[in-house]
């Protein structure tokens, strides 16, 4: 199956998923001057219920927390969106060292990790029937800054021990995914897709412009996981992040001056 090394790898995730190279590709390169300032974006409201927190899991391509996602207790709306999106789980990704790991770019600077929070359009049924729809999901990107140790991180991190390998999954719950946020909730927006196979066209994107910190160690934390299942060779889970794809005429738009 896909993954991120030289034989599975983004460049050739087009032989099994076609669409990699569609009209409407994520991550992107965000050159800030050309993002067109937009006066009617609203503020985005995140109402996130600590007690949804359902899971962590080592999918074999990343980490995610996974929430209950069967009422309307945590979502997201305002913003660029219309109705109400709920969340659905958060991941990140990350490289091998500090200057990689990042999907979004800015002005081509690349940060050493991505937070991404998924949530899905309720006036589908579920997710799985909001994924492949043109305004199905909205993810907010965050970026990460090496600097000082994020408290807000901690609890997170130290669940990865339990999740080493592909496959395994524990119980993480009473965690509240608003701690993760910068002070500011400035963002760009543009129409996009997943980073990752099926790479559906169906994401809303929400780049926040402040980063949150990340300390050195905490990195190491991230880098502490393995691609592989338990009794298989060891394969550090690093460099899990799709480069930036061709922006085809989109504009990207700022809910800030
Ligand atoms: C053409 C095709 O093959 N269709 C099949 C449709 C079945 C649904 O497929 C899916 C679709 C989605 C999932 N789960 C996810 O949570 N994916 C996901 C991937 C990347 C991000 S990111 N990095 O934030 O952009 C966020 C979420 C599982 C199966
Ligand atoms: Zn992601």
């Amino acid at each position: 199956g896909w993954g991120y090394g030289t034989s599975n790898g983004p460049d050739r995730w087009a032989e099994d998923y076609p669409i990699a190279n569609g009209p409407r590709q994520s991550p992107i390169n965000i050159v800030s001057k050309e993002a067109q300032y937009d006066p009617s974006l609203k503020r985005l409201k995140l109402q996130y219920d600590p007690s949804n927190a359902k899971g962590i899991l080592n999918n074999g391509h990343s980490f995610q927390v996974d929430f209950v996602d069967d009422t309307d207790s945590s979502t997201l709306t305002g913003g660029p969106i219309s109705g109400t999106y709920r969340l659905r789980q958060f991941h990140f990704h990350w490289g091998a060292s500090d200057e990689r790991g990042s999907e979004h770019t800015i002005n081509g600077v690349r940060f050493p990790c991505e937070l991404h929070l998924v949530h899905w359009n309720t006036k589908y049924p579920s997710f799985g029937e909001a994924a492949d729809k043109p305004d199905g999901l909205a993810v907010i990107g965050i970026f990460l800054k090496i600097g000082a140790a994020n408290p807000r991180l901690q609890k997170v991190l130290d669940a990865l021990a339990s999740i080493k390998t592909k496959g395994k999954q524990t119980t993480f719950s009473n965690f509240d995914a608003k701690t993760l946020l910068p002070f500011s909730l400035d963002y760009w927006t543009y129409d996009g897709s997943l980073t990752t196979p099926p790479l559906l066209e169906s994401v809303t994107w929400i780049v926040l412009r402040e980063p949150i910190s990340v300390s050195p160690a905490q990195m190491a934390k991230f880098r502490s996981l393995l691609f592989n299942g338990e009794g298989e060779a060891a394969c550090c889970m690093v460099d899990n992040f799709r480069p930036p794809q061709l922006l085809k005429g989109r504009k990207v738009r700022a809910s800030f001056k």
